[in-house]
């Protein structure tokens, strides 16, 4: 399912955040935003999640605008994997996965909603953790249960605001790795958050370079990594070289500009 940002502006009270964003996503992109902290990523992404209302522009979703749905449809079309879970810490994994469903569940929804559950377990690998309480859980564990919740509300897009937040780094890969084959085998449209540059030139198809409220470089990960945009965008010194290992751009940091 696509997404179309069309002269999106989006301002605080009267601290303004983002100004005048344009972006297309075809169905079954896999796109990386990316910027400096308060750069307005999140807020995007809350944007496109119809969690904000812009100040003005359009958001379409798969064509229809955002702003005629209501939000069970916006939550049939679209997951959010966000940086915190919801406070009910007393809840086991499998509850609040259960959640998940919620959108989806009609009159026959319940028999087939645990094959569904289980599959969103399987799948972020915390099928393990099923039966623990939510505030029983570390950083780590908690984020794979986040995204088994974005898993299991079986939508055309998932947004995923910094995914790989408090992995080790065999968990990170296996995070984006997880959000690739999904993409694959589901056709998901995929906008995810991401700090780490190198992940995002390993994994997207696409990165989004947000600056000062606006898309500052908008291409292919080869043409968006640059030294310029280390030291434009982020104000560092640094190289860009080519990972032997996948052919993908890596950045050398040197120091703060
Ligand atoms: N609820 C809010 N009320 C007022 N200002 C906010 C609110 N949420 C975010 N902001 C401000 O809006 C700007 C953009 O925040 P946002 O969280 O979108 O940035 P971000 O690029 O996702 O940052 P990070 O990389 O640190 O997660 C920041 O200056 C932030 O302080």
């Amino acid at each position: 399912m696509s997404v179309m940002v069309q002269d999106l502006h989006f301002s605080y009270a009267t601290r303004p955040v983002l100004a005048g964003i344009d972006l297309a996503v075809e169905a079954g992109e896999f796109v990386a935003l990316v910027g400096v902290n308060g750069c307005g990523k999140s807020t995007l992404l809350r944007l496109v999640a119809g969690l904000l209302k812009p100040s003005s522009g359009r958001i379409l979703l798969g064509g229809t605008d955002l702003a005629a749905l209501s939000r069970r449809q916006v939550a049939q079309r679209l997951a959010v994997l966000h940086q915190t879970l919801p406070p009910v810490p007393a809840l086991t994994v499998r509850e609040l996965v259960r959640q998940g469903r919620y959108p989806h569940r009609g009159p026959l929804g319940l028999l087939w909603e645990s094959d569904s559950m289980d599959e969103a377990l399987e799948l972020a690998g915390v099928t393990h953790l099923a039966d623990r309480v939510l505030d029983t859980l570390s950083g780590g564990e908690r984020q794979r249960v986040r995204l088994a919740l974005a898993v299991a509300q079986n939508t055309g897009i998932l947004l995923l605001d910094e995914p790989t937040a408090h992995l080790d780094i065999r968990h990170q890969l296996e995070v984006l790795d997880l959000v690739r084959a999904l993409r694959e085998a589901r056709g998901l449209t995929v906008v995810t958050v991401l700090h780490e540059l190198d992940h995002a030139a390993r994994f997207a198809e696409r990165i989004v370079a947000l600056h000062e409220g606006r898309i500052w470089a908008d291409g292919r990960p080869a043409d968006v990594i640059t030294p310029a945009l280390l030291a434009d965008v982020f104000g560092v010194a640094g190289r860009v070289v080519v990972d032997d290992l996948h052919g993908t751009p890596r950045c050398l940091l040197d120091a703060a500009i």
